[in-house]
């Protein structure tokens, strides 16, 4: 299976009750490709809580193949589950939003921190943390980035515009910002400690974990009691608000920092992603590499 979910096209082809696109539009496809369309979650535009979702690969589809994903030529899909891009935004740089944006951007509104003044903290700086710091920063938020990597200070305040940096392994950094943040959105791929976080929070603060470990976390819970502190997950977001994320995305210039690669670089992009040497996301160009290699 070669996955491939954040998949940017053109359309070339509708079905003839399609009215959702037409030929020549820019679209996108994110993490799904279907689901029940009759379960709570799918008739609340949550299609991504749905308990038969399926997947935009390694999933059976409805007609019981299997879904492959966006590294391809072509792809077919339901117009329900295709993201309409306005004409300003670049199919590269916008691709990313479809799972790395949405995964963000749905908890920022979903938990109340999507408003002008919230104090937002965002842990780990990658593909999902540089993405939250645009759109925490275009709600109006105040944003503090929270990362192990002192060397990631410039870039946040720099040019992803956040409002401070606390180095997460600095103890009196940490001291200094404890009960100041409305909630956290936490990053993070690898098992971290979430006591420190919860500290940072001010009582009735949100630390909200999109990041996926392998292993469990540990839950301190008396640093949850006393402050009526909450500790959630989210993934990914539903079509209708994938759209309304592509829209805002667009109208506030906000798309993903990216290197275009071409399908032949893909072994070199994997050893410098285990290296967490890419700002911050690859995209590889599908199209231009077949054009290229056609003989
Ligand atoms: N909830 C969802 O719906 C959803 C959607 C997409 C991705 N994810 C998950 O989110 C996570 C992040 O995805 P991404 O694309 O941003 O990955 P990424 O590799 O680009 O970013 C991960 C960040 O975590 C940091 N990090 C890694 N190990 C760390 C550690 N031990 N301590 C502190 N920081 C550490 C890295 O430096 C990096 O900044 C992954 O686990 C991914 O599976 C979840
Ligand atoms: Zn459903």
């Amino acid at each position: 299976m070669v996955p491939g979910h954040e998949i940017a096209g053109e359309v070339t082809e509708v079905g003839s009750k399609v009215r959702k696109v037409k030929v020549g539009d820019k679209v996108g496809v994110g993490c799904m490709v279907g689901a029940c369309h009759s379960c709570e979650s799918c008739a609340n535009d949550l299609e991504n809580y749905c308990p038969k979702m399926i997947l935009t690969y390694s999933s059976i589809n409805t007609d019981g193949t299997i879904t492959f994903g966006g590294y391809s030529d072509h792809m077919v899909a339901n117009e329900r589950y295709i993201v309409r891009f306005p004409d300003s935004m670049p199919l590269d740089a916008a691709a990313p939003l479809l799972c790395a944006g949405i995964t963000v951007y749905s908890p920022l509104k979903y938990f109340g921190l999507a408003e002008q003044g919230k104090h937002v903290g965002i842990v780990g700086l990658g593909g999902l943390g540089h993405v939250a710091v645009k759109f925490a920063k275009a709600f109006g938020a105040k944003v503090t980035v929270i990362s192990t990597s002192p060397s990631k200070k410039t870039e946040a305040l720099e040019h992803l515009g956040a409002d401070s940096f606390l180095n997460s392994r600095d103890p009196d950094q940490l001291q200094g910002a404890m009960g100041t943040l409305d909630g956290i959105i936490d990053t993070v791929s690898a098992v971290h400690p979430i006591l420190p976080l919860l500290g940072l929070l001010k009582s009735q603060g949100k630390l909200v974990l999109v990041g996926a470990p392998d292993k469990p976390l540990e839950l301190p819970v008396i640093s949850l009691i006393m402050g009526r502190k909450t500790v959630s997950g989210s993934s990914t977001g539903g079509m209708k608000e994938t759209q309304e994320m592509i829209d805002f995305a667009a109208k506030h210039n906000i798309t993903a920092d990216i290197e275009v690669i071409s399908m032949d670089y893909v072994n070199t992009a994997m050893e410098r992603l285990a290296k967490a040497d890419v700002r911050y996301r690859f995209v590889i160009d599908i199209a231009n590499t077949l054009a290229a290699t056609k003989p």
